[in-house]
């Protein structure tokens, strides 16, 4: 499973965890403006909005799972399993690829405004990447400094959804997950009161216990509502520091530790990598399963009128400060 979400301090954050038992070799890639798409359906387009994001690059292709582009444009890819359906190839309409949505939208579109506007002459089709990698089951937040939606592709077809919340989990459907929020109405981050019963002397006898009845498993629709509580009530300075920490402590609060998803006998679904980029500046921050330490990429120390990828393999050991 995976969490994304968007935090807003003087800068716009955008990121997500992906949650796997495994891993593709992911990099923080770079995609300059000349570096060419040559999209399956469509023609190639050799100049573009740079952009910077997690991917898993095959015959020199970045395949995105998440990324933001220069102007502050993010959107993330997440499992949509048993409700994903793509579209047939159909002439007249802009085909796109399941793996090139996120290329495709962040090369053209600055805002969430334009995104929207490219989505509807899109159609999304099961094009697979190649046979070794076939089509995933996604589902898509993308987001920008103001607004953030939800794309689904499903066998009704392609549907947008707006977002208020900015948070993004797996099944089932987004507006269920919303639905579903209605059961939380009286999560608090407050103290509560007794209305249970008033003849009876109930009282607190603990910090936090505004929040009894959140959800603390790892399903996605308990993650949905715990990232969404956690987003909604965070509060942290404005500063780089501040901010990105604080984006890293909401995404903590959906984190899976080895051992407690078990997907078959003797394999656990983990945290593989938390992302958190700070769309304004192009900075792409990571923590990874084993490294706490958060690493930083930024995509304006690259030549970005360049025409080739820059990649960033992950720095995966515990990197620990020793202070005696
Ligand atoms: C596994 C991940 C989702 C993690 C997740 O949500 N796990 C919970 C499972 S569950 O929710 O419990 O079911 C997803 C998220 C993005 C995906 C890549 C997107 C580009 C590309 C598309 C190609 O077509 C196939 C290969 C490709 C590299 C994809 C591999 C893989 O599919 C990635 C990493």
């Amino acid at each position: 499973m995976c969490t994304a979400a968007t935090y807003k301090t003087k800068d716009f954050y955008f990121g997500r965890t992906l949650d796997y038992e495994f891993s593709y070799g992911d990099e923080v890639t770079v995609t300059p403006r000349n570096f060419c798409f040559r999209f399956r359906h469509m023609s190639e387009v050799k100049t573009h909005y740079a952009m910077i994001g997690m991917a898993y690059v095959a015959d020199d292709y970045p395949l995105y799972y998440d990324a933001v582009n220069e102007k502050g444009l993010g959107m993330a890819g997440l499992n949509f399993v048993g409700n994903a359906k793509y579209q047939d190839v159909q002439a007249g309409r802009e085909n796109v690829a399941q793996f090139e949505f996120i290329p495709w939208i962040l090369s053209q579109c600055a805002t969430v405004l334009e995104a929207r506007k490219v989505l509807e002459k899109m159609n999304l089709v099961g094009t697979p990447y190649s046979e070794k990698l076939p089509c995933a089951s996604l589902h898509w937040m993308i987001a920008d400094k103001d607004a953030a939606i939800v794309v689904e592709c499903v066998e009704d077809g392609l549907h947008v959804y707006d977002n208020p919340v900015g948070v993004l989990t797996n099944n089932p459907p987004f507006p269920v997950q919303m639905f579903m929020l209605n059961n939380y109405m009286h999560v608090s981050p407050s103290q509560p009161e007794n209305h249970f019963a008033k003849e009876l002397p109930l009282a607190t006898y603990s910090r936090g216990m505004g929040g009894l009845g959140l959800p603390g498993d790892l399903s996605s629709a308990s993650r949905f509502a715990k990232v969404a509580f956690t987003k909604m009530h965070a509060i942290s300075g404005e500063s780089e520091a501040e901010s990105v920490s604080q984006f890293f402590h909401i995404l903590g609060s959906v984190e899976q530790q080895r051992g407690c998803c078990e997907v078959e006998p003797g394999k656990y679904e983990i945290t593989i990598y938390t992302s958190c980029v700070n769309a304004d500046k192009g900075i792409y921050y990571y923590t990874t399963y084993e490294n706490h330490q958060i690493q930083a990429v930024d995509m304006h120390r690259e030549n970005l009128d360049g025409d080739t990828l820059r990649r960033y393999p992950l720095i995966n050991e515990e990197q620990i400060r020793v202070v005696n």
